[in-house]
């Protein structure tokens, strides 16, 4: 449904997406996570024909974004990072202003218009004025809108950004819904977290590279597998990382200022052996403690694992 070969986009001297290959099935939701400046918004854009490709291709339902735009345009809804705000149009206007610019038939309009606030739960916002909606309300209107036209393909960028907790539960809720309409979903963060519950695949942007891609459901039989023990104390050097490293359930060991941070495979029993044998073999330990684990580092680790890097 969405497909890219070597898409890349320079500006100047900066490589804002580099080789970005990214093939999405039909009905996936995909998740594309990256810090700030990580290429996620030129890589939306290039997919929803604002932004023009330096080199590479990028196909969505089988059209190219360069060569057949208008093609592209009229299947895909697309929701920008930012978006103005309509002051003089209510809720169930601004839904059909914008399927009219669609051409949606006239008859179509009032349902679907009337499902999709169901769907974003904005049925009782219906007369209210857009300018006078909270963000969050302002933003699952914005994915309604996106749906008036009943695109195959959804292009949305960081729709939780900028939302209180509340918010992005309630926003985190209504992009889960999309699963039951069968669209196909590209949606981009930088909280990886976020899209754990929602979306079937993530990939990770870094510095306009994707760096990874896997199976969240994958991601999350990990997750549940390893846990991340933080260890400190005196003089925790290289003989300590050695005798961590001679644990078999220790996957991986970074060093924290201070101490170390591990990400631990065994049960919670092994955990207490291996406690007891770094005090026997002499080590000054002051704090042993369980956190919670870092997705992004397990996820990373993931994809490591499945490139054959570590084992
Ligand atoms: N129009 C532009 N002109 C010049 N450089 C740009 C332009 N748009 C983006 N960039 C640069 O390209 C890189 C990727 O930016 P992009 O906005 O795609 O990242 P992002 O992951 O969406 O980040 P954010 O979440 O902050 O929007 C950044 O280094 C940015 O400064």
């Amino acid at each position: 449904m969405i497909l890219t070969q070597n898409l890349t986009k320079r500006y100047g001297k900066t490589l804002a997406v580099n080789n970005l290959n990214l093939n999405i099935e039909r009905g996936v939701i995909f998740g594309l996570v990256g810090e700030n400046g990580a290429g996620k918004t030129t890589a939306l854009s290039m997919l929803a024909t604002l932004t023009l490709p330096s080199s590479g291709r990028a196909y969505v339902c089988g059209h190219e974004v360069t060569r057949e735009p208008q093609a592209v345009r009229r299947s895909i809804g697309y929701m920008p990072d930012s978006f103005g705000v309509y002051d003089d149009l209510t809720v169930i206007e601004y839904l059909r202003f914008f399927a009219q610019c669609y051409g949606v038939e006239r008859r179509v309009i009032s349902r679907r218009a009337e499902e999709l606030l169901e769907r974003v739960r904005l049925a009782d916002k219906r007369e209210d004025y857009v300018n006078h909606l909270s963000r969050g309300m302002q933003q699952r209107l914005e994915v309604a809108r996106c749906l008036m036209h009943d695109p195959d393909v959804l292009i949305l960028d960081e729709p939780s950004s900028g939302l209180d907790p509340k918010s992005r539960l309630e926003m985190r809720s209504v992009l889960a819904g999309l699963r039951d309409l069968g669209k196909t979903v590209i949606v981009s963060t930088h909280i990886l977290n976020e899209l754990a519950e929602v979306a079937d695949e993530v990939g990770i942007l870094l510095r306009g590279e994707l760096v990874a891609v896997a199976a969240v459901q994958v991601m999350v039989q990990h997750s549940s597998a390893y846990r991340t023990i933080v260890i400190d104390g005196r003089d925790l050097g290289d003989r300590f990382m050695k005798a961590l490293m001679g644990d078999p359930h220790v996957a991986e060991a970074r060093p924290l200022a201070p101490g170390w941070e591990i990400l631990y495979a065994g049960t919670l029993a092994q955990q207490a052996e291996l406690l007891s044998r770094l005090v026997s073999e002499g080590f000054a330990i002051t704090q042993f403690r369980e956190q919670p684990t870092d997705i992004e580092q397990l996820f990373l680790r993931l994809a490591a694992i499945q490139e054959g890097v570590v084992t």
